[in-house]
């Protein structure tokens, strides 16, 4: 069964306290963030902090760490020194399927998961989720909107391209793809909007900065009950219908067909991996 990825909480991985506090908190998974989080002067000692942060248990959370880019001075140290102990190594500014090739190298077991977020990444987002290596995509909205000159829209019209493009790629390789941050940590309104907008869109989840945001990206992400009736519905029609001998059923006056019901079997296996985190 597919683990949840509703929330995905970013933690600096200079901030101990945080990073503690995380281990009760209602995330589906956790970024610790060794990269834009962290100032230069902190990132060998935000290294090690995350080294004993990660002995601690964080129950069914997702342990993500997000390493420094491969151009830095801190990139191939932090891949060496996160090769194990993570459930996913997450690689910065992602341009080209050969980025992952050279971590890789370095994290020969630990599944590997991309930022996407550079306009090349977006024109190229189909040869890095093909690659063997990867797992999941992580949208970058903010280094994207930087790249792209773009302004912050609350309709995000300029991040449609890359969002659409990067979604296409994960679903066309089977990788869990969670849409960008919203930064204004405080509007509860304009997060939920955004969640809505990620939702119908096709993410799995939502990357989140404050624990105030957590309880919203759950909800929105995961199947409301309305959803979970109508898919059970739709599951007892169909098999009404087939045992009369037909192939397609008919509810609430609409069709239902098989693609219906594979979607539909999907939701209620998705809540139920949700009941099992117990949040
Ligand atoms: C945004 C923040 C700097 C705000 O911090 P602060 O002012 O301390 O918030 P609060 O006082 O409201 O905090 C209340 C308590 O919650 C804890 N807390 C805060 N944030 C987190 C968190 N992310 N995870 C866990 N716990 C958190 C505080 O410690 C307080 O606890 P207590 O003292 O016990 O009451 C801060 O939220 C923050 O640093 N957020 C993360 C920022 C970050 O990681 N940014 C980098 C990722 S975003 C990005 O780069 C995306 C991408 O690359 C792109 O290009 O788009
Ligand atoms: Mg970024």
């Amino acid at each position: 069964m597919t683990r949840p990825y509703r929330s995905v909480l970013y933690i600096p991985a200079s901030n101990a306290r945080a990073m503690d506090k995380a281990r009760t908190l209602a995330a589906d998974a956790i970024i610790f963030d060794l990269e834009d989080a962290v100032a230069p002067s902190e990132k060998v000692g935000a290294r090690d902090l995350l080294a004993q942060a990660l002995l601690a248990d964080y129950g069914a959370r997702a342990r993500i760490v997000r390493i420094n880019g491969f151009d830095t001075e801190w990139g191939e140290s932090d891949a060496r020194a996160f090769a194990r102990g993570a459930d996913a190594v997450l690689i910065p500014k992602v341009s080209r399927s050969a980025d992952l090739d050279r971590v890789a190298d370095f994290v020969p077991e630990t599944p590997l998961w991309a930022m996407m977020e550079t306009a090349e990444g977006m024109l190229n987002a189909s040869e890095i989720a093909a690659h063997p290596r990867i797992r999941g995509m992580v949208m970058g909205t903010n280094d994207l909107a930087k790249e792209l000159n773009a302004r912050f829209r609350a309709d995000r019209l300029p991040m449609m391209a890359g969002l659409g493009l990067c979604l296409l790629a994960a679903r066309a390789h089977g990788r869990v793809i969670v849409d960008g941050v919203f930064n204004a940590f405080k509007d509860e309104e304009g997060l939920r909007a955004e969640c809505e907008q990620g939702r119908d869109l096709g993410f799995d989840g939502k990357t989140l900065i404050h624990p105030a945001q957590l309880s919203v990206a759950n909800e929105i992400f995961g199947p409301s009950e309305a959803e979970l009736d109508l898919a059970r519905r739709q599951i007892e029609a169909y098999e009404a219908a087939r045992l009369q001998g037909k192939g397609v059923a008919v509810l609430d006056g609409r069709i239902v067909e098989n693609l219906h019901i594979v979607s539909a079997r999907a939701m209620l296996a998705k809540a139920e991996a949700i009941a099992k985190l117990g949040s």
